[in-house]
């Protein structure tokens, strides 16, 4: 069994909802209380804290396994094992950026021509003096405690800052000059859970329910009737990934299933239709996923066809 760190915050949302998915659901006596059950023999409790404290916490030992943004394991520096990246975010199934900005009327246009002495206003002082540090600029960087963006032009000449859909950079008159990391949500593990064998294979187990569960809505399953005579046709259209159902299809008639990402789904269906004859497809949506080159895996030469 283990206990789970999970976000309060920007990600909390998606976390309970990417938990229920994956049959993990949380249960709380009130909605914003802190501590809580996962429904999964695996998980004894369930505790929420602030992303940033959450690689802390598992680094700890007080929870044996957490969820929290990649930046705030990077930015804490903090002895986990990171099991997994998932990339959602709060309002978004792609991550998020910690980028440099600027007000759109500063002339620089990379970060080389920010003078040194440059005042960075920021809630991630270690990242940000290790990007100037590479970057080669002398700037002075102040921590923000939050509303970073209202710093400048007071406090700050420049921030490095949290940046999903860009709305908060654009009312306040910013604009990106920089990305300084790219971040999705991170499972992180305790280093000596990870290193018993049984509460790593629970672990594992956790894991791969979560990306079975991410990687699900974010694909789709075809199903597709073609003549057999248009095989050639076909076969260059198909998903990266297919295989043939033996079904005793009509004499005449091929039948295969395919994953796609869903984005694709549309293309491949119209593109089999008019150029390869294709006489039914179904599109089905995918509840839960796992396959090898999604869990970070190298693909098995075997794995289909
Ligand atoms: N669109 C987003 N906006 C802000 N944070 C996001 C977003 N997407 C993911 N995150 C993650 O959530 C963290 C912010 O968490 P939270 O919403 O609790 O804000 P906070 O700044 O820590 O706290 P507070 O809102 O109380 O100041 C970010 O540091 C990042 O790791
Ligand atoms: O690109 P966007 O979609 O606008 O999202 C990014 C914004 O959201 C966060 O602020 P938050 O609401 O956490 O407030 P804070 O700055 O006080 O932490 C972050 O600090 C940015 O300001």
């Amino acid at each position: 069994m283990v206990s789970l760190a999970l976000p309060t915050g920007s990600l909390e949302a998606p976390t309970l909802e990417l938990l229920a998915a994956a049959d993990l659901p949380v249960s709380r006596h009130a909605p914003r209380a802190y501590r809580g059950t996962a429904g999964h023999p695996a998980v004894d409790r369930v505790v929420f804290h602030k992303p940033r404290e959450i690689p802390v916490i598992v680094a700890g030992g007080t929870c044996d396994i957490g969820l929290t943004g990649a930046d705030w394991v990077a930015e804490t520096g903090a002895k986990v094992e990171v099991v997994d990246t998932l990339d959602y975010s709060k309002s978004t199934r792609s991550g998020w950026r910690v980028v440099l900005a600027v007000p759109e009327d500063h002339p620089a246009r990379t970060v080389a021509d920010l003078a040194d002495g440059v005042r960075v206003a920021t809630e991630y002082p270690a990242m940000a003096r290790e990007y100037f540090r590479r970057s080669g600029v002398r700037a002075t960087v102040l921590h923000s405690h939050g509303s970073t963006e209202a710093k400048i032009p007071d406090l700050a000449d420049a921030v490095v800052e949290v940046v999903e859909t860009g709305s908060s950079l654009r009312q306040n008159d910013l604009r990106v000059l920089d990305t300084v990391r790219r971040c999705g949500v991170n499972l992180v593990a305790n280093p000596s859970a990870w290193a018993d064998r049984t509460t790593r294979a629970t672990i594992r187990t956790l894991s791969t329910l979560l990306r079975a569960a991410y990687a699900g809505p974010l694909h789709r399953l075809l199903t597709i009737v073609l003549p057999t005579d248009r095989w050639a046709h076909a076969e260059p259209l198909l998903p990266a990934r297919w295989w043939r159902l033996d079904t005793g299809a009509a004499p005449g008639l091929v039948v295969l299933q395919g994953v796609c990402a869903a984005p694709e789904a549309a293309g491949v269906m119209t593109s089999l239709v008019e150029r390869a004859g294709a006489i039914e497809i179904v599109e089905t949506p995918i509840r839960r996923l796992v396959r090898d080159d999604l869990a970070g895996a190298p693909p098995r030469r075997d794995a289909t066809h």
